[in-house]
């Protein structure tokens, strides 16, 4: 386990992080300047923190008040960068064993002979990293991480100069390696995608803060706050009082918008204003003149603008007697999009499901 604790200032900057990690893979997502790499170097060493204390399974790396720094190359901890850093003098092969060239020559051999097996870098051996592709780069520069046996990956930014068929194939490799030999892994990532897809836990930075330190499901659907819900693309956020309890499981909240229904995992006081939100692809898009239309959570808009995706749409709705600037964003699929024959200035009805609808905070 990584338990991190540390600030460090630098002008106009003052990083303030405290967070775990345990085992799987953990994302460290954020806005750019926001204090990702700052944090990954800390822990690494490349950078010493001005204070507290990392600490990996057991072991203090960093300890202002004890006065502990231990070097990079000694806290077992692998760093693949964006730019795989990799020597350009020295061949795939040498590459590989760079960091574990004290060894004796037979088990550097075994090694490397294990790891270009892995990485399926067979017959690249000789070549020099221009000579590869990104592709073959990056998986040599995690063949080089490997071999010092880590106890943790860090990885920033690891697949941000390759093209995406190469990206999603060395993504699902290097989750298997990681899972195989059982590391833990934080990735710095600007792609809410790629954190979701490649991660279990989720963490959220912002101006040198974390803002949220959870498993993605919650990161995903119970922000923390707004920020969190912003930076995850949370997309139409409501506020708005909780109006009373009409039954057991269902609570109404009177927005500008008018009273939607949710279904909070905990009771609200009647009163209490509380923010809310609901992903474009949730909201359920009906035909006005529908017969069986839900009795509840609807509303009524007009389209004002329309944005193609290959298979889906993104509709902007306004809503005729709500605020002058507020738009509700609907995803629908390419099939409900021709059915409803949806154009600018449709009339459209939403629906939001309560299960849907994620209170923030
Ligand atoms: N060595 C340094 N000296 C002074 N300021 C620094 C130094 N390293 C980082 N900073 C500042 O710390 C802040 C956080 O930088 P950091 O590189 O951690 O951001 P980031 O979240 O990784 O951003 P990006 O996603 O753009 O890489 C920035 O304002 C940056 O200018």
């Amino acid at each position: 386990m990584l338990h991190v604790q540390i600030q460090k200032k630098f002008a106009g900057f003052q990083l303030d992080v405290g967070f775990t990690v345990s085992s799987g893979v953990t994302a460290l997502f954020g806005p750019s300047g926001s204090g990702k790499s700052v944090t990954l170097k800390s822990i690494s060493g490349l950078l010493a923190p001005d204070q507290g204390e990392i600490s990996l399974h057991d072991t203090v790396l960093f300890s202002s008040r004890e006065g502990i720094n231990v070097p990079p190359q000694k806290r077992r901890i692998g760093y693949l960068f964006q730019n795989y850093a990799l020597f350009p003098h020295l061949n795939v092969a040498e590459n590989i064993v760079y960091g574990i060239r004290h060894l004796p020559k037979e088990e550097q051999q075994e090694k490397r002979t294990k790891l270009i097996q892995m990485m399926q870098l067979h017959g690249q051996e000789k070549k020099k990293p221009g000579e590869i592709s990104g592709g073959q780069q990056q998986r040599v520069a995690l063949a080089r991480t490997l071999a010092t046996d880590p106890q943790l990956i860090l990885l920033d930014e690891p697949f941000s100069a390759l093209d995406s068929a190469v990206k999603s194939s060395l993504r699902a490799e290097l989750l298997d390696i990681l899972e195989a030999k059982n590391i833990p892994a934080i990735i710095v990532t600007h792609d809410l995608n790629e954190a979701y897809s490649m991660s279990d836990h989720i963490t959220i930075i912002e101006m040198g803060r974390i803002m949220q330190s959870d498993n993605k499901w919650n990161i995903i659907n119970a922000p923390a706050n707004i920020a969190v819900a912003e930076l995850t693309r949370a997309k139409n956020i409501f506020s708005g009082t909780i109006a009373k309890q009409e039954e057991m499981e269902k609570t109404g909240v009177n927005t500008s918008w008018g009273t939607f229904f949710l279904t909070p995992s905990s009771p609200f006081t009647p009163g209490k204003t509380i923010h809310f939100f609901i992903r474009p692809h949730h909201i359920q898009v009906f035909d006005p003149e529908e017969k069986h239309l839900p009795e509840e959570n609807i509303l009524e808009g007009t389209v004002t603008n329309i944005i193609s995706h290959i298979d889906s749409h993104t509709l902007y709705l306004k809503k005729t007697s709500g605020p002058a600037d507020d738009v509700v964003f609907v995803k629908v699929n390419d099939d409900l999009f021709d059915k409803l024959n949806l154009a600018k200035n449709s009339r459209v009805c939403c629906y939001f499901p309560p299960d849907c609808i994620g209170v923030i905070g």
